[in-house]
């Protein structure tokens, strides 16, 4: 019998086609040697080509999730993917402060110097349409991940259609990237990371982390392939999973910046549309 590993937990839909969402989450998470366990908010009917249904699961369903997997297994971070909804958003939100997860329903009391209110990190990728586009929230939800979660946030990960969505800034190069981290550390969050992978102009992809003072800039090339489904949902996750084992935050996003650069490098091509990020580089096939 071995030891019991760090645990993390995902808040997330899933993908039948086993490249993006809860899926996702699981393969970076155990790529990255923690237990991942979930709460599902939505099944989607989704394929390399889109997503073609959404059945979203009751917000209480969800809550008891969060609850079930939080007070008997126990989880060193936690992180959302799709919320599908705002009355979903307002259960997630209300559980996370009942058990522990995230930075409370006050977080101004850690800005002055209170302490943390909680100690689970709480990663929030607010996740608001597939890579083709189809909706994946509703659209009078995006406030409430802005109000109720972003000021319980150690980290917010929005790629930049994500940003143009919830401070109105469009990012083209460093100037606006630092001015949208700024406007969306003004939200709450302890630490933004604005993904840079959306640029798809730029030889290079930058990602940028800001805690409101301090940035740090990833920044490589950018890997010639179509198949990135998911590549949002690896990061968020390997970030999460990194927090998990204990990782300061910095140390976390620089760690999952590996692991997604090496997984869009291995990414394959799936169906006959786009293909995902890969992590099976990082698995040795049983013998
Ligand atoms: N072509 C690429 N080359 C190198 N890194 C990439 C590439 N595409 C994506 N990445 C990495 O993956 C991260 C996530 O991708 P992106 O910015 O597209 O976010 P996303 O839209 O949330 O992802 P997705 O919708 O594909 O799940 C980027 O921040 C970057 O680190
Ligand atoms: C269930 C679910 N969650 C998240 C995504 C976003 O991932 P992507 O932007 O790669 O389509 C998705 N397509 N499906």
């Amino acid at each position: 019998m071995a030891d019991t590993p760090p645990r993390a937990l995902t808040i997330a839909g899933s993908d039948s086609g086993g490249a993006a969402g809860l899926e996702a989450d699981l393969r970076a998470m155990t790529a990255c040697g923690v237990h991942g366990c979930v709460a599902v908010t939505a099944v989607t009917v989704q394929n390399s080509l889109g997503v073609t249904g959404v059945h979203l699961v009751p917000p209480d369903t969800v809550a008891a999730q969060v609850r079930a997997v939080v007070t008997d297994i126990g989880v060193g971070a936690a992180k959302t993917g799709m919320l599908a909804s705002r009355e979903i958003i307002d259960a997630v939100a209300d559980v996370v402060d009942e058990v522990g997860v995230g930075r409370g329903a006050d977080p101004d009391a850690e800005r002055r110097g209170a302490g943390p209110s909680t100690s689970v990190p709480f990663v929030v990728d607010p996740v608001a349409a597939s890579m083709a586009g189809e909706p994946l929230l509703a659209e009078d939800a995006m406030e409430a991940i802005r109000g109720r979660l972003f000021p319980r946030a150690a980290l917010a990960t929005p790629n930049l259609d994500e940003v143009r969505l919830l401070v109105g800034i469009t990012v083209t190069d460093a100037a606006t990237a630092r001015e949208a981290a700024e406007a969306l550390h003004a939200l709450g969050p302890r630490y933004v990371l604005v993904k840079g992978g959306h640029l798809r102009g730029s030889p290079e992809v930058v990602d940028l982390l800001f805690d409101g003072e301090r940035t740090w800039e990833f920044t490589g090339p950018r890997i010639d392939t179509p198949h990135v489904h998911g590549a949002g949902d690896a990061l968020a996750s390997a970030t999460c999973a990194a927090l998990a084992r204990g990782l300061a935050m910095p140390d976390a996003v620089a760690s999952a910046e590996r692991y997604i650069r090496r997984a869009v490098a291995e990414s394959y091509p799936l169906g006959a549309g786009v293909g995902p990020v890969s992590p099976l580089w990082a698995v040795q096939p049983h013998r």
